[in-house]
């Protein structure tokens, strides 16, 4: 403390010492303490005003990126690196170690816990955000980590972290599920669509190519890449030009960034476009999801129409399936060709549709809802928004059969009793349900 004083009371030059001698240098030493007080105080407050009330600091984009918790919480130590370690152990012969990001997403925590269960070591990075509940996404991580599965608190764009993971494990593979989803959400807040699926992806794909050996990456596209494609089955050479929301637009990027790291880097990149995935532990902003609850609520639903009455469809596809495809993506996948960030060859460059092959109007959806939860709904029958929906989804998956083994086998209403059994359990809601289907 004595020290401190010490320090404190010497003058960082002798000059400064000599100066305090004369009355008139004490004079100008005055009047400068005067205006060095001013315009400290001028200074500070021109910081309060630009903290406080520029209008950057409270738009939209920055105060929804704090408040989505998007930043990467801290990390490091050899305990967390221990943890990593472990969960990213494999524990069969020819096993593959995956960091899957979005791990506490639907799709994502299907996938993890498919590779766990086969003796894949497996990685989880999810950023928590809370587009909807967080705590489904906890209960979701709840589970994973029952099963072995360790899930890494962070975002895609935290490039240090990435690096840092990809440090301790050489992963073989990534299975990139992490994205911002939902296609009217688009309108809401278009920021995190470009931040989750063009930034992130970038980050992500920075990382890869510099890691050594670089993973071979598969990630989830969409369905939505069709947009106003008329052209039915859809198939993966149909024109994905006309992109008909904004989180299509993003997704339909992705797909031309995966091409660029093939290119340049030698990266061996698989998209899927997935068609509206459903099932046990789903999202709930999807309608299947929140027409259930709103139905048992006895809460009106809005049912989409397209003009003239015309059938509002989806080739709805059950989670189980789809982690089928993924798997088969992973396993198929060869292994990247460059390293050090430079290509040594062509790599592999593919995208699938992965749906049912089986549309059902949304109409029909609903029906199958009220047998299972044996309540009317009340129906509210509006038109198709303009705000990036299409009026029917269609997957031709002949190439994912042939190249992958894709073959959904799950028809919507055997899926959507696997959810509603689910749903009611989750949410502790006893109901005489079962039986009658
Ligand atoms: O395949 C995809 O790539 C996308 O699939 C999913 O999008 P969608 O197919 O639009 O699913 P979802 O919202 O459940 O609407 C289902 C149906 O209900 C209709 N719908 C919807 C809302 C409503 O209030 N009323 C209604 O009729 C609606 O018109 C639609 O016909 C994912 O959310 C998206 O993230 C992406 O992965």
């Amino acid at each position: 403390m004595s020290q401190m004083k010490h320090i404190d009371n010497t003058p960082s030059t002798p000059g400064k010492f000599k100066m305090e001698k004369s009355p008139y240098n004490r004079l100008r030493v005055h009047s400068s303490l005067a205006k060095l007080t001013f315009w400290s105080f001028v200074f500070l407050g021109a910081i309060f005003v630009f903290f406080y009330r520029s209008p950057s600091s409270s738009s939209p984009v920055t105060s929804d990126l704090n408040r989505r918790s998007l930043r990467t919480n801290s990390y490091g130590g050899p305990a967390w690196e221990k943890k990593v370690r472990t969960s990213a152990k494999i524990r069969s012969r020819n096993g593959i170690s995956v960091l899957v990001t979005g791990a506490a997403g639907f799709v994502g925590t299907h996938v993890s816990a498919a590779l766990k269960r086969r003796g894949d070591g497996v990685l989880g990075l999810d950023n928590f955000n809370d587009y909807y509940d967080p705590s489904l996404k906890r209960a979701r991580q709840a589970l994973l980590e029952r099963t072995g599965v360790y899930i890494v608190e962070g975002d895609i764009n935290d490039v240090a972290l990435l690096n840092k993971l990809f440090d301790i494990v050489p992963f073989t593979h990534v299975m990139h599920l992490a994205a911002q989803a939902g296609v009217r959400y688009a309108m809401e807040n278009p920021s995190s669509y470009v931040h989750s699926n063009v930034a992130g992806l970038v980050s992500l794909l920075e990382v890869c190519k510099s890691a050594n050996p670089q993973p071979a990456i598969v990630w989830a596209s969409s369905s939505s890449v069709y947009g106003l494609n008329t052209k039915v089955p859809f198939s993966e050479k149909d024109r994905t030009d006309q992109p008909a929301s904004l989180y299509a637009a993003t997704k339909k990027a992705g797909e031309e960034i995966a091409h660029t790291y093939n290119h340049i880097y030698g990266l061996s990149l698989t998209g899927l476009r997935f068609f509206t995935v459903y099932g046990p532990w789903g999202r709930p902003d999807m309608a299947y999801f929140f027409f259930s609850r709103d139905i048992l609520k006895g809460k009106s639903i809005p049912i989409f129409e397209a003009a003239n009455h015309g059938t509002v469809a989806r080739d709805f596809t059950y989670i189980d399936d789809i982690v089928k495809g993924c798997l088969g993506a992973l396993d198929t996948a060869e292994k990247s060709t460059g390293s050090g960030g430079k290509k040594k060859g062509p790599a592999q460059l593919r995208v699938y549709n992965l749906g049912n092959t089986s549309p059902v109007p949304v109409s029909d959806l609903v029906s199958i809802l009220e047998r299972l939860l044996k309540v009317k709904a009340k129906r509210m029958i509006m038109k198709l928004p303009r705000n990036g929906d299409v009026q029917f989804t269609h997957a031709n998956i002949s190439l994912a059969q042939r190249e992958l083994g894709y073959k959904p086998t799950t028809d919507l209403k055997t899926g959507l009793k696997k959810f509603v059994q689910w749903y009611l359990s989750y949410y502790g809601i006893s109901f005489p349900v079962f039986g009658s289907t």
